[in-house]
């Protein structure tokens, strides 16, 4: 038994046919810890979002291995890695994608509802996670009536709500300025540290970068650099609203 969460092992993927076909990866190898937040960076089209997607299962690799909570997923069929999807992986996306009918309690608990957790107790789950990440006076708020950084709030209580394993960001600083960029990376360095989930933060952005427990470079579909070392992390970003 290893501490890994997610372990890819020469992953290669390629993505589109005939002249339009890219080797987006290029025989990766990476694993997630518990604990430990990891920054993926690297080049616009260095294969960021695909190797993100391969991690969680979303993608199939071309060839290689992904494992899951120890569970190959090489021969698993789409229910199975849905599945796998819903019961170790929590997504969270540069643009929120929230519905914009919902409330943020309704939107975090979108995530339960496809787990089968319905009624009151999921209502409340999901009013526990928005308060995780401080949002507890803004729970029956439209995405409309939120700022960006709270919004991101919203999706990261949703990621978080089903208590999964392992937290995949793409870029979920990129829409956000710096004092929400900040805030949001302290909530997902706690998810890492506090809740000891494994977290994955695909970025281009290097404010982050103090944030980071390991830092894994990117190119051509090549990790060609990984760091441990990193400047300290900045204090007392205000956590709550
Ligand atoms: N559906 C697709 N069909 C064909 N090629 C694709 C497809 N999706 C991505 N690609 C190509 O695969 C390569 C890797 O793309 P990917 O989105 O993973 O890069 P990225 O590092 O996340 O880029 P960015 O930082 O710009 O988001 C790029 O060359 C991209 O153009």
């Amino acid at each position: 038994m290893n501490d890994y969460v997610v372990e890819a092992k020469s992953v290669e993927k390629t993505l589109g046919r005939g002249a339009g076909e890219v080797h987006a990866l290029r025989g990766v190898d990476l694993a997630l810890r518990r604990g430990e937040l990891t920054l993926l960076m690297g080049p616009s089209g260095s294969g960021k979002t695909t190797l993100l997607l391969v991690l969680g299962c979303m993608l199939t690799p071309s060839s290689g291995s992904v494992t899951v909570c120890g569970t190959p997923t090489a021969d698993a069929d789409k229910e199975a890695l849905a599945r796998i999807r819903r019961e170790h992986v929590g997504f969270v996306f540069q643009s929120y994608h929230l519905f914009p009918t919902l409330t943020a309690t309704q939107n975090v608990q979108l995530a339960l509802d496809i787990r089968g957790e319905h009624g009151g107790r999921a209502a409340q789950k999901s009013r526990d996670a928005l308060a995780m990440v401080g949002l507890e006076q803004k729970v029956d708020s439209l995405p409309g009536g939120l700022s960006g950084g709270e919004q991101q709030r919203v999706a990261i209580a949703r990621a978080l709500v089903a208590n999964p394993s392992v937290v995949l960001a793409d870029e979920p600083t990129g829409a956000l300025d710096g004092k929400n960029g900040q805030s949001i990376m302290r909530i997902l360095a706690d998810t890492a540290h506090e809740r000891e989930r494994a977290v994955l933060v695909v970025t281009h952005d290097p404010r982050v970068v103090p944030y980071a427990d390991r830092i894994v470079e990117i190119e051509d579909g090549l990790i060609v650099q990984e760091r441990t070392d990193r400047p300290r992390m900045p204090t007392a970003v205000p956590f709550r609203a």
